[in-house]
């Protein structure tokens, strides 16, 4: 690839956002690529990485704040740099499809116009839909005529933002088969092709290249070459090795975001909001009851601000069953007490998706670790696993939970309500300082969960407020 042409350079991105709270986070950083002639590059990431911020950089739709975007000279001189195909179609509704093809053309005679746009109706197959509108057209041919018109210019790149994925799943697999032809045509005049997409099978069928992108900030995790002719045939071994490569980069994604869920790395602006909410929480609290201390983990929490040192951040709760976690840890105890995530699925029977919230609840409470895929049990979690004593495991368990700040506080200010109870919008209201970001009624029902197993609050629904049991 090295003596191939570079057609696009990304040297030194970054993309800094403003939070609705007010304050910037940095979406990407050092992004660091090149876009060889000829190539078709695919872009998967965890949601929220950054993969569109980065495509609509490359496109010129927005400016990064730091770092370059540069082109080749195009070849001919007056070839379009660049055309983007939008996930929603972006179609006008009021032209026909030829009108809305003729949109992106360039300056062209009448006559050679009507030619181009014939080619590529032809092509994309939309031959007698050329004066229909748009809403007569069912969703996989609106977006074949988005990809007709993003073509018609002949641009240099096209950058496709999941592209299919508003398509039902037949639909965007015909498609895709339609854009892998297109693309094998020699006459080809497009040289390289971007592709943002959540789906494996969409990189693995069409790209060159994957590049996957690690989030918080989106920096460029890993680049996964495929040299497989196309079609490509997903039962041959070697198609299955690259889908492995990029289901384990995933699975190692999934668990540094758990991982970094649980670390707070402060801004300046991040500790001041931080001080801020707590702040917030304390005085509130004074409200809520005057003799009410300030629980111990965020006491630590709010002496350890100065900007550059790293704290731990307020650990919301993993919306999962505990009977889950205790069998996960029990699992391990009896087994080698470290192993791969994979390995931990296949012997627990369930997917993936099953077991990530257990293992991410296991972890905040302190039973595992995971580095890189690996789960290992920790000593509290090797205790615990070997307690057979019903009611002392429930005491670790307890224990475990009041660890964490939200339950703490929680359970806190319903001990100091004694016998009336908490009210359910006093404890949402705490939660919703504490986590700011989180769904707060998803963090509220963990809590009642959590709370009712360890036995530690109890909730009346009649009443909407929170007891301690007897
Ligand atoms: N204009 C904006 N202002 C503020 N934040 C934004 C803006 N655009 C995107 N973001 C935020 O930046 C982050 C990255 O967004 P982006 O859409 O680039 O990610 P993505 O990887 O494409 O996500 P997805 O796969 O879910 O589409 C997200 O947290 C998103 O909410």
């Amino acid at each position: 690839m090295s003596k191939k042409k570079i057609i696009l350079s990304v040297r030194s991105l970054c993309k800094d956002y403003r939070r609705p709270s007010g304050n910037m986070f940095t979406v990407l950083e050092g992004i660091h690529l090149d876009i060889y002639d000829g190539e078709f590059l695919a872009l998967v990431g965890l949601s929220g990485s950054g993969k569109s911020t980065l495509l609509r950089c490359m496109a010129g739709l927005i400016n990064p704040d730091r770092g370059t975007v540069s082109y080749a000279t195009p070849s001919p001189e007056n070839m379009q740099l660049s055309a983007f195909v939008f996930q929603n179609f972006a179609l006008f509704p009021w032209m026909s499809i030829r009108e809305n093809i003729a949109v992106s053309m360039p300056k062209l005679t009448r006559q050679e116009q009507d030619i181009r746009i014939d080619r590529i109706i032809q092509m994309v197959g939309l031959k007698g839909f050329e004066d229909a509108f748009p809403r007569e057209l069912s969703g996989g041919m609106r977006q074949r005529v988005s990809l007709a018109r993003a073509m018609v210019s002949d641009p240099m790149i096209m950058f496709m933002d999941e592209p299919f994925s508003a398509l039902d799943p037949l639909t965007s697999e015909s498609l895709r088969a339609e854009l892998v032809r297109l693309w094998a045509q020699p006459d080809r005049k497009i040289r390289s092709c971007v592709l943002v997409t959540h789906r494996f099978e969409e990189a693995l069928q069409l790209a060159d290249r994957i590049l996957i992108l690690s989030s918080n900030p989106g920096t460029i995790f890993r680049s996964i070459e495929i040299n497989l002719p196309r079609p490509r045939m997903p039962n041959s071994p070697e198609y299955k090795e690259i889908e492995e490569q990029l289901e384990k980069a995933f699975g190692q994604l999934h668990l540094d975001k758990v991982t970094d869920e649980n670390e707070f790395e402060n801004t300046t602006t991040d500790v001041q909001s931080r001080q801020k909410q707590i702040d917030n929480l304390n005085k509130n609290r004074m409200v809520i009851s005057t003799h009410d201390k300030v629980s111990e983990p965020e006491n630590k929490l709010t002496k350890n601000n100065s900007p550059t040192s790293k704290q731990r951040r307020i650990k919301p709760l993993i919306n999962t069953n505990l009977t889950l976690v205790e069998g996960l840890v029990s699992r391990l105890s009896t087994e080698v007490e470290t192993t791969d995530l994979y390995d931990l699925c296949e012997d627990m029977g369930q997917s993936v998706d099953q077991v990530l919230p257990a293992v991410a609840a296991a972890e905040t409470l302190g039973f595992i670790i995971t580095p890189g895929i690996r789960v290992v049990l920790t000593d509290e979690g090797r205790l615990f696993a070997s307690e057979h004593d019903a009611e002392v495991r429930g005491k670790m368990m307890r224990n475990a939970i009041l660890k964490l700040p939200v339950v703490y506080s929680i359970y806190e200010l319903v001990k100091n309500s004694g016998e009336s109870g908490l009210e359910a919008d006093i404890a949402i209201e705490q939660i919703v300082m504490m986590l700011p970001f989180e769904d707060h009624d998803v963090q509220f029902q963990t809590l009642l969960k959590w709370c009712r197993y360890a036995n530690l609050i109890v909730y009346d629904s009649d009443e909407e407020k929170l007891f301690i049991p007897d």
